[in-house]
């Protein structure tokens, strides 16, 4: 009997699988993270690129979605009509106007995907027909080179299958795992704007060491290499990061001035101020609700009293 139910839940698991490539797929936006995700499930060989359709008004955008072999199209519907799996990959403030373009088209067949921060499920849900299959996740830049970052939560009328379904699409481009719908925001200051954070400290290292007479080349490669080496060992080893850096820290060597440094200069504080304030900034777009998302109204510098208790 349990062997039985061990084997329904394989070759159950394994069909969902095998249909993910036969599945048709619709990115509505087909800016920076619609096409990190497009040639990201292209290069991962989930899903062949002409069984993929992108809609968006920039003609730039749908462009870049063509050279991938991507189909494009400037009519959300064109996209969303044929599909099995629709992603909504538009700003948050463009969600209200797409949702309510795309409800009359979407039914049972459809598995809806939402990527806007902020947005929550429960909105997307009141927009579109009920019963309306949605799973929000939040994912990030470097899926385009299969090291994504992806968390999903589930909507009402979603069922296991669907949970299937999208952490397959998202495995095949780095991690993912389901989580509760009110880490998303905190998942988004974090994973979501991460790699922007990482770019920044790899360009200023890089900047350092041409500070200290390196090429600029030979200086970028050690920072992203070094970035990428210390990540591993993180993920690969199961050693805590503080125990990682006593490794390379010599006794009265250099590398414990230049911790000395990083603290003086605040840059662990930094770094959570950070994630504090990103994880705010898509909580406020939560409470606005899509409706009122105006992302370019909100201040969120450091004088701004809304964050003056979480910045310091
Ligand atoms: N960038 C990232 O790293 C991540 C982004 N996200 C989320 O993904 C969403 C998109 O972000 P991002 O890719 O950075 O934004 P972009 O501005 O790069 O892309 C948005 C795309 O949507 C298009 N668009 C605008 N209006 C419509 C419409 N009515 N119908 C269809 N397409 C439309 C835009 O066209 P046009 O340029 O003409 O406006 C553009 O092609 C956001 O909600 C963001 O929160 C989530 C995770 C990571
Ligand atoms: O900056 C943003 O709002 C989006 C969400 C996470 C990454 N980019």
């Amino acid at each position: 009997m349990r062997l039985g139910k061990v084997f329904f839940q394989f070759y159950g698991q394994a069909e969902h699988f095998s249909e993910v490539a036969k599945m048709s797929v619709a990115i509505v936006g087909a800016g920076k993270i619609g096409q990190a995700m497009a040639r990201g499930f292209v290069r991962a060989g989930l899903v062949s690129a002409d069984r993929i359709i992108s809609s968006s008004p920039n003609p730039e955008c749908l462009t870049e979605m063509g050279r991938l072999g991507v189909r494009t199209t400037y009519d959300n519907m064109d996209a969303v009509k044929p599909s099995n799996v629709v992603f909504l990959a538009v700003k948050p403030n463009m969600m209200p106007t797409v949702l309510d373009e795309i409800a009359p088209v979407i039914n049972e067949r459809h598995l809806v995907v939402t990527l806007a921060a902020g947005i929550t499920i429960d909105f997307v849900e009141q927009k579109l027909p009920p019963n309306a299959r949605v799973i929000r996740v939040m994912t990030n830049t470097p899926c385009i080179v299969g090291e994504g970052a992806t968390i999903f939560a589930r909507g009402a009328a979603t069922k296991h299958t669907d949970s299937i379904i999208v952490r397959k699409f998202f495995s095949s481009i780095g991690f993912c795992d389901e989580g509760d719908e009110s880490f998303i925001d905190a998942v988004t200051g974090l994973g979501g704007s991460g790699p922007a954070y990482a770019f920044c400290a790899m360009d200023a290292l890089a900047d350092g060491g041409v500070k200290m007479g390196l090429p600029r080349q030979l200086a970028l490669k050690l920072a992203a290499q070094t970035l990428l080496g210390a990540a591993k060992m993180v993920l690969e080893t199961d050693r805590h990061p503080m125990d990682l850096k006593d490794d390379v820290c010599s006794p009265g060597g250099s590398t414990i001035c230049a911790i000395h440094r990083l603290e003086e200069d605040g840059f662990r504080k930094c770094l959570i101020n950070a994630v504090e304030v990103a994880t705010l900034k898509s909580k406020e777009l939560s409470q606005q609700n899509g409706e009122k998302t105006d992302i370019k109204g909100t201040n969120c510098e450091k004088d701004d009293t809304r964050y003056a208790s979480f910045v310091h």
